[in-house]
């Protein structure tokens, strides 16, 4: 399946959580074209498409993450809030943790977790390389960093059952086969329904 414009992409992301989850994603798409006014946050011209390049781009990793992660879900650098915020307010049962180095950004995710009332939502403002290091149920790594560097700094985050989710747009396949033999064979590429020539890197980092 791929989405085409906003009605399908809302329909898309409607069909997967309820009409709470809904409300909250309306009032955090207001806070973000508000907050990119002051900080460069997303390309503006990508909030004409809002739903689909980034909430339902987002909305999808659910369908790759274990049916109740038992943990966290961390979300290295998260900027804007994706996917991780999106991940957040959809399914708001799980402990999401948004990692942003820049202070700016992280601020304001924590405030729209406070004005959204996502109590299992927190950020952790600073570098993924020096935080405190904390086991995730699911990794997911949006626009972040190339595949062997985002490997080598989520590591720390990874055990053998971690699930990994790295939406890559159009490089997914060339990143994964350029990486190692041993690493290629523990991650493979998924169609994005956002984007048809878009792919999400998933796998689990067995050694
Ligand atoms: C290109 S933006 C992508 C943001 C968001 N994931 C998205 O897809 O819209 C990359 C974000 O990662 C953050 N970042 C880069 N390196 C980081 C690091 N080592 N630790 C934590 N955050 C980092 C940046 O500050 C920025 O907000």
């Amino acid at each position: 399946m791929i989405l085409v414009g906003e009605r399908d992409s809302m329909d898309y992301v409607a069909a997967r959580c309820d009409e709470r989850a809904m409300a909250r994603i309306g009032r955090f798409i207001d806070l973000l074209v508000e907050e990119n006014e002051r900080q460069n946050l997303v390309a503006a011209a990508t909030l004409d498409h809002v739903w689909q390049r980034h909430i339902a781009d987002s909305a999808q990793l659910l369908e790759f993450a274990p049916q109740v992660p038992r943990g966290t879900w961390v979300d290295l650098g998260s900027g804007a809030g994706f996917p991780g915020l999106v991940i957040a307010m959809m399914r708001p049962d799980l402990h999401v943790k948004l990692v942003e180095s820049r202070r700016l950004r992280s601020a304001w995710l924590s405030s729209c977790i406070d004005a959204l009332g996502l109590d299992k939502c927190e950020v952790s403002h600073g570098r993924a390389e020096v935080l405190p290091a904390e086991e995730a149920a699911v990794l997911s790594a949006r626009a972040f960093a190339p595949l062997p560097k985002a490997i080598a700094i989520g590591r720390r985050f990874s055990t053998a059952d971690t699930v990994w989710l790295l939406p890559k747009g159009r490089s997914a396949a060339q990143e994964v086969n350029e990486l190692p033999k041993r690493l290629r064979s523990m991650f493979h590429v998924e169609q994005s329904v956002s984007d048809p020539e878009a792919g999400i890197v998933t796998g689990r980092l067995t050694e």
